[in-house]
């Protein structure tokens, strides 16, 4: 489709109509205490899970009728926002590194180039980042369409807050503050031809995700893990015999070529992330609530529990078995449903599955986000 021209007077009211969106935004802020007013009474810490908050790019996009595309829109919003955040107080925000790995190009998608954006070496250093109040937001895969669950982090959610399974329970405060749905599309990279490649290493996610690519087009070939995608980029940017399994941005910033796009098995290819935080957020009116429960091990006890979510009318997202470390035969189920502890039906939902539940943890409640890529 050819590409339309903007003129210069339609840039001129999209110019208008940004500074009247970030001034209509900024006035509701102040007067819900979310910024701090003039005298900054009030706290500017608790702006960075308002103004990260994927309804402030929402009410862009509503509010924008033209010339730019509501990905656009988005896309300027998150940087003006991620600007005048860090103008006001740095956010830092922990994640699976080094550079370039989606759980970085998520973090990018919801805080913008102007955060602190910290790589960390393993799922579980992004929880003890923001546990130990290091970071103020984490950025943690949670599951994938094509590969199921990312256990290294439900094992710290399973932990969070005292929830059951905890070992030894994180500060009470940390809690699910948001989502990043990331459309994921998986590179080859290499420094050599194809023909050349003796070894394929990435993060085990990715490698199941472009496991019958990997066996189609390189069979034979060793397929070995690594702590991250991007990390797997620098053992390819070492080897000429090794090739990774990652983004197009690892690619670039590793200088190595890349050999195959598009290489995973499912094309609808898409992880969710969990942003940690130690902030609730408030109701938007498109919400979801995320907790884990132990259900007693007797006939029925399943069903009773999603009966619960049947009779409220709330509609379950997510569901997840996870067996109880150290208890064999026990099970953790995680549980994700549309709807906000504010609203009556979703706290007497809650309240009934505490009464049958073994134990229950609420794990937070964040607006729902749209899908990213
Ligand atoms: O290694 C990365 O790039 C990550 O951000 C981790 C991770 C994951 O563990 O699920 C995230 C998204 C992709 O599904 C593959 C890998």
């Amino acid at each position: 489709m050819p590409k339309k021209k903007v003129t210069a007077a339609q840039l001129r009211k999209l110019d208008r109509q940004l500074v009247e969106l970030l001034n209509e935004r900024a006035a509701a802020a102040i007067a819900n205490g979310e910024l701090a007013d003039a005298r900054g009474e009030t706290a500017v810490e608790q702006s960075a899970s308002a103004v990260a908050d994927p309804a402030v790019l929402q009410f862009a996009v509503d509010n924008n009728d033209g010339p730019l595309s509501a990905g656009a829109i988005q896309a300027v919003f998150r940087e003006l926002l991620s600007g005048i955040r860090s103008a006001n107080q740095p956010i830092r925000v922990a994640y699976l590194g080094p550079a370039y790995t989606y759980s970085h190009l998520a973090a990018i998608a919801r805080f913008g180039q102007s955060a602190e954006l910290v790589a960390v070496a393993t799922i579980a250093s992004v929880f003890d980042e923001v546990e130990q109040g290091h970071a103020q937001f984490g950025v943690a895969p949670i599951e994938n369409s094509t590969d199921g669950r990312v256990a290294d982090s439900l094992e710290r959610l399973a932990r969070m807050n005292g929830a059951p399974g905890s070992a030894e329970a994180a500060p009470p405060h940390v809690q699910i503050c948001g989502e990043v749905p990331l459309r994921i599309h998986h590179c080859l990279l290499g420094r050599g031809a194809r023909s050349e490649i003796r070894r394929v290493c990435s993060k085990p996610q990715a490698l199941s995700q472009c496991r019958n690519w990997l066996a189609a087009h390189l069979p034979g070939v060793k397929v070995e893990p690594a702590s991250s995608t991007a990390e797997a980029a620098s053992l390819a940017a070492a080897e000429p015999d090794t090739a990774a399994i990652g983004a197009e941005q690892a690619a670039t910033n590793h200088g190595l070529s890349v050999l195959a796009r598009n290489i995973e098995d499912n094309s609808e290819n898409v992880t969710r992330f969990a942003i940690i935080g130690t902030h609730a957020s408030d109701r938007t009116g498109k919400d979801k609530t995320s907790l884990v429960f132990e259900a007693p091990h007797e006939p029925g006890a399943l069903a009773d529990a999603m009966a619960i979510f049947k009779r409220h009318r709330l509609n379950l997202t997510w569901i997840e078995s996870f067996p109880i470390p150290g208890a064999r035969g026990r099970y953790l189920f995680f549980l994700e449903f549309q709807g906000h502890p504010a609203e009556l039906r979703v706290k007497r939902a809650i309240a009934s599955l505490r009464k049958k539940a073994l134990r229950l943890s609420l794990l937070g409640s964040y607006a729902e986000a749209d899908m990213v890529g």
